[in-house]
């Protein structure tokens, strides 16, 4: 496909790469310290190139850079070659960032975008370069998603100074920092790098009027302004293309741009409302056509059709429009061929009804770049409504006893969701009192009657309604609380602490909850290790705390474990014995997991097993539970194989490069993340 389509690109062309670009290309190839902008206006060729300044720089590199070796005297071909080269690596580009999107998917990815017909037809024989700033554009959104905002905004900067169109995105991109960071000055910064390359990459050439002529109010952007109408005789003119565009940003701005395949679908309906309501150049479809192919990338082979459909019918209609170029693009090699009529005149010649013919044809594929527009639409907006994070936060509640592993495993779900997408409240803040109170010898913190349980239930229903809560949050560090502060709901909430499940609405209102039971010793052994180092207790007044608070633990804590979905036991594999407590031991632990038998889990278990053969252990226990214990540890490496095959939701979640973690910590990851996206959490208690 490669030689292809450096062979077409050599030999094929149709008078706009030929008689406009070429020539414009070769006089700055020529002569780089004059402004070719200024040479076609004088020689009363201003639509040669409409394009910013780095559509230029990059178009010419490889031509500027073979001149020593004589390039100004190689033969058409290759020179055509020499210009191909750009949009070549541009067409690779685009494949790469496709194919690290889609893991797994890279032969489907290949056929429909590196192999599409239509934009081989409009990169290598049309020779429009449109290839150009959507290749750009795409890298600029792989380092957005990556959360890279420096490079994205560069990037887009340069696909600006490519082609102007590409203004169009930047709404949406703010709209997407916006919600991610919620911060004007990421939105400034942002904007700010993006207009400074512009300006840079076309400071040589700014100041001319040629120059600004050619590319800010050249035919093609007048086209914008040409779908108007009048709703009386001397009113004034309704633009339908800059309504249709500005309601569409509305619209993002109601359903909120929280993931990538929302955003990808808003620029193929921007990109889809110019291309429907203007008769469309061959290279605009190069617009659409990628964000086509990426939700297609994740069709089924049926679904597909629509796609290839589309495509077919763009051949049709740019063969039988009158200003076919299907001949005039062998002008090079077949000179004579080339000037024949082309199909639409040879149809009218013939009899037949050529302008139906052709308006036909262009029904067709309008009428299937919208019922693809709407397939995607179905695919990015249905399936968000569907998800169970659309309409309120999914709330995970975690509970057991002080030391048990709470904290660690609420941390390592904050780092795999990121705080964009998740916010853990900490049970401790509902402390009645402050560290030293008189009132901390009637109750242990273990007393659901040392804090304020009720008051928790209504900051847990007010989250759930999306309502932003003021809360305090207890210090471990100095004992106190600190002033209330915002907390907004996001998609997933943790709420972690000694009583989570203590009473019975707080249990109902959650989604998913957890319970830590780790072995006695290794439990207490992790408790003196973390309060000495952490809040400043020495080992005897921990062994003393927890004896007290012994008969607390086991009737207001310890009780929740049989309320809980996923209850999970850590034990040391050797007795820690007389090294309690040692800040320098950190014994070898295994893991074990019981949860409940709702959750349907034997294509994850399997998945594993068929990796790590041996290692999973799974079985049924009692009435109501499930039974995983792992033989052995899993590494980071497997943690993110099973990951980016059983977990490959969190992507359409937003997260597209989940900070998976090795062994224990990272299997916990997997079977919470799991829960969380598969069915278990589907089916309520019966
Ligand atoms: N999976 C684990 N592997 C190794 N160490 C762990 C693990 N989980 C917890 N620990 C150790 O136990 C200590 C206590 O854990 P953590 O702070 O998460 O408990 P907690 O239940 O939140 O306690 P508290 O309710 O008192 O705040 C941690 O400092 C950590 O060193
Ligand atoms: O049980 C606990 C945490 O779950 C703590 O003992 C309780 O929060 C008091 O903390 P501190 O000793 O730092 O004042």
């Amino acid at each position: 496909m490669a030689v292809l389509k450096l062979l077409s690109g050599m030999f094929l062309g149709s008078s706009y790469f030929s008689s406009l670009f070429f020539p414009f290309f070769e006089n700055f190839a020529t002569n780089p310290f004059q402004s070719p902008y200024v040479i076609s206006w004088h020689e009363g060729d201003a639509a040669a190139f409409p394009y910013p300044a780095f559509m230029l720089y990059f178009m010419v590199a490889p031509r500027l850079l073979m001149a020593p070796f004589g390039a100004a005297m190689w033969p058409l071909p290759l020179k055509f070659l020499l210009y191909h080269i750009p949009l070549f690596v541009a067409d690779l580009t685009m494949l790469a960032v496709f194919i690290r999107w889609f893991h797994g998917r890279s032969r489907r990815v290949i056929l429909l975008l590196w192999c599409s017909p239509v934009l081989f037809y409009i990169s290598y024989i049309h020779g429009q370069l449109d290839v150009v700033p959507i290749s750009l554009l795409s890298v600029s959104l792989y380092l957005l998603f990556r959360e890279r905002l420096t490079g994205s905004a560069i990037v887009l900067g340069l696909g600006l100074a490519a082609k102007t169109h590409l203004v169009m995105t930047l709404p949406f991109f703010l709209l997407y920092i916006w919600r991610h960071r919620e911060r004007t000055q990421a939105l400034l910064s942002y904007v700010g790098l993006v207009v400074l390359t512009f300006v840079l990459v076309n400071m040589p050439f700014l100041f001319d009027h040629a120059f600004r002529h050619m590319v800010f109010e050249n035919l093609e952007q007048k086209k914008i302004g040409q779908v108007a109408f009048r709703l009386a005789r001397n009113s004034p003119e309704f633009y339908a293309i800059p309504a249709a565009y500005i309601l569409l940003v509305f619209y993002a701005l109601r359903i909120k741009i929280q993931n990538r395949d929302i955003f990808i679908m808003f620029l193929g309906f921007a990109f889809g409302v110019m291309l429907l309501f203007i008769n469309p150049m061959p290279g605009w479809y190069y617009w659409v056509v990628p964000f086509l192919v990426y939700f297609f990338s994740r069709a089924s082979l049926v679904q597909c059709l629509l796609f290839v459909a589309l495509q077919f019918s763009y051949l049709l209609y740019f063969g039988l429009s009158p200003t076919s170029d299907y001949r005039e693009v062998f002008q090079s090699v077949l000179p004579q061929f080339a000037q024949g009529p082309n199909l639409y005149t040879l149809f009218a010649s013939a009899g037949f009804n050529a302008p139906m013919l052709s308006d036909g044809a262009f029904t067709l594929m309008q009428t299937l770049l919208i019922a693809n527009c709407l397939w995607i639409y179905w695919r990015g907006i249905k399936a968000l409504q569907y998800n169970k994070f659309s309409s309120h936060s999914f709330l995970i509640g975690i509970a057991g006893d002080s030391g048990s592993g709470k904290s660690t495993l609420t941390e390592n779900l904050l780092e795999l969701f990121t705080p964009s997408h998740m916010t853990a409240l900490c049970g401790d803040d509902m402390h009645k009192w402050q560290r030293g109170h008189a009132k901390w010898k009637e109750y242990t913190h273990l007393n659901p009657k040392g804090n304020e349980l009720h008051q928790e239930l209504h900051y847990l229903a007010a989250l759930r309604q999306n309502m932003t809560i003021f809360r305090r949050h207890y210090d471990h560090t100095t004992g106190e609380f600190t002033e209330a502060i915002a907390i907004t709901p996001k998609p997933l909430m943790v709420m972690e602490g000694l009583h989570t499940f203590l009473l019975k609405p707080t249990r109902t209102m959650l989604d998913l909850k957890i319970f830590m039971s780790p072995d006695e010793m290794l439990q207490l052994h992790w408790k003196i290790q973390r309060d000495m180092l952490k809040r400043g207790y020495s080992k005897e007044q921990i062994i003393a705390s927890v004896e007290a608070r012994r008969t607390d633990a086991e009737r207001y804590v310890k009780v929740q474990a049989h309320a809980a979905d996923i209850v999970f036991t850590f034990f040391p594999i050797e007795p820690i014995g007389d090294r309690l407590g040692d800040l320098d031991y950190n014994p070898a632990v295994g893991l074990r997991i019981m949860l409940s038998n709702r959750f349907y889990l034997d294509p994850l278990l399997d998945g594993i097993s068929a990796l790590y053969q041996q290692n999973v252990k799974h079985y049924y226990e009692c009435e109501n539970w499930q039974i995983i214990e792992f033989m052995d540890f899993l590494p980071f490496e497997a943690i993110e194989q099973i990951g980016e095959k059983y977990v490959s939701d969190i992507q359409d979640f937003g997260i597209y490069a989940p900070a998976w973690k090795g062994g224990w910590e990272g299997v916990q990851q997997i079977i919470v993340a799991y829960i969380i996206f598969h069915d278990g959490t589907r089916f309520p208690e019966f």
